[in-house]
C-alpha cells in the first residue's frame, strides 16, 4: 500500500511515547500512516476535523488512575467534538526507565547507597519502598522531566533516590527524553521508555522504576465516522473478542436526592454491568459534576435491546447525557 492510500492514525507524540507503542499494537503500519501530534487535545481536533479517521488517547493507568486531560476532552463542554466517539481500547504494560547521561566520574555506590527506603514523615508514616535501585549514580541529577501521569506512577523511586530534584512536567514521556537528549550539562533526566532511550541514545540510569509490576495503561481509540475504524479494519483480530463495552457521559439534577442512584439503576434494570465510573467538574456551577460511565454492552450489537432500553430510561432521569461510543473488547 502506498503512503497516499494509507489512512492516518494520530496519537500523542513525539515518536517512542507509550501512545506510539499502543498505536503499534493496534494499527498495522502496512495500512496506517502514524501521525504523532503534540497534545491529547490535538488528537481530538484532527479526528473531529476529519484530518485523521482514527486517533488514540491514554485513558487510565492501573496505578495512577484516570488521565484527566482525556476526560476533559470527552466532557466536550464547548461542543467542540460532537462527532467524536470511542471505537476501541488498547492495553500497554508500562515499564518506566530513568534516562539521562551517566555521571562523568561515575561511582556505582553513589547511586545505590542507602537502605532503599524513604524516610517516614508525619504526613507519610509508611512511604512505599521502590522496587528497583538505580543502575548508576544519580548524585549529579538536578532536573527530571516527564508526563504528569508517569511521575504519579514512580513515586517511591523518585522520593527515595531523587528527593529534592526539580520536577518538570512536559507533554509526553517521549518529549521528556527528547528534551534530555539536548541537555549539554549532563544533569537532566527523563522518565520515559526503553524505546525512547534507544531513539535518543540516552543512558539507562534506572530500569522498571514504576511503583508496581502490574503497571498498565489503557488507551482509547477514537473516531468520527462510526464505520471507521470499522470492525476488521484494526489489526486486532476478530477472534479473541471477549465482549463489548460502551461509554456515556451524563449530568444529573444536583439538588435532587437519589438522582445519580436513579441514573445508575437504569443499568441495573437492564442487566448492564458497569465497569468504570469517573467524574470531572461540569464547569456549569462550582462543585457540580459530569459523570462518565462505562458498561458491558454495545449499542449496535444489542440482541436483547438492553442498551437501547437503558438509554430510553436514562432520558427521563439525566439532565443531559451523551452516548460516547461502543466497541469490542479483547480482555
Ligand atoms: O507520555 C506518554 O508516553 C504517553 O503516551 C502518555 C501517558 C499517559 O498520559 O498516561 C501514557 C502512558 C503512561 O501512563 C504515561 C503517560
Amino acid at each position: 500500500m502506498t503512503s497516499q492510500q494509507k489512512k492516518v492514525v494520530s496519537f500523542l507524540g513525539p515518536a517512542a511515547s507509550y501512545s506510539h507503542q499502543a498505536v503499534r499494537q493496534a494499527f498495522s503500519e502496512d495500512q496506517w500512516e502514524y501521525n504523532p501530534v503534540v497534545t491529547i487535545g490535538d488528537v481530538f481536533d484532527v479526528v473531529q476535523d476529519s484530518v485523521s479517521p482514527a486517533g488514540l488517547v491514554p485513558f487510565e493507568n492501573s496505578t495512577n488512575g484516570s488521565v484527566v486531560f482525556t476526560l476533559d476532552y470527552l466532557a466536550d463542554r464547548h461542543d467542540r467534538y460532537p462527532d467524536v466517539t470511542v471505537r476501541g481500547e488498547v492495553y500497554v504494560d508500562v515499564h518506566h526507565c530513568l534516562l539521562g547521561h551517566k555521571a562523568l566520574h561515575h561511582n556505582l555506590e553513589d547511586g545505590t547507597e542507602g537502605s532503599g527506603t524513604c524516610t517516614p514523615t508525619a504526613t507519610d508514616p509508611s512511604p512505599p519502598r521502590p522496587r528497583t535501585k538505580p543502575l548508576s549514580s544519580l548524585k549529579h541529577i538536578q532536573r527530571i522531566y516527564s508526563h504528569p501521569q508517569a511521575f504519579g506512577q514512580c513515586n517511591a523511586f523518585i522520593s527515595t533516590y531523587l528527593k529534592g530534584v526539580e520536577v518538570f512536567e512536559v507533554s509526553s514521556t517521549s518529549k521528556a527524553a527528547e528534551i534530555v537528549s539536548g541537555d549539554t550539562t549532563g544533569t537532566w533526566a527523563a522518565i520515559s521508555s526503553q524505546l525512547a532511550a534507544e531513539t535518543h541514545g540516552l543512558d539507562m540510569l534506572g530500569r522498571n522504576i514504576e511503583d508496581r509490576t502490574d503497571n498498565t495503561t489503557r488507551f482509547l481509540i477514537i473516531g468520527k465516522d462510526p464505520k471507521i475504524p470499522r470492525d476488521g479494519d484494526l489489526t486486532m483480530p476478530n477472534d479473541g473478542q471477549v465482549g463489548t463495552k460502551s461509554m456515556v457521559s451524563l449530568t444529573v439534577p444536583h439538588d435532587s436526592p437519589g438522582a445519580l442512584a436513579k441514573a445508575l439503576s437504569c443499568f441495573e434494570e437492564f442487566g448492564l454491568n458497569l465497569t468504570s465510573i469517573n467524574s470531572r467538574p461540569s464547569l456549569l456551577q462550582p462543585f457540580h459534576y459530569i459523570f462518565f460511565l462505562e458498561f458491558r454492552g454495545h449499542l449496535y450489537d444489542d440482541p436483547g435491546q438492553k442498551v437501547k432500553g437503558c438509554f430510553e430510561k436514562l432520558k427521563d432521569v439525566a439532565e443531559n447525557w451523551r452516548w460516547l461510543g461502543s466497541w469490542r473488547t479483547y480482555r
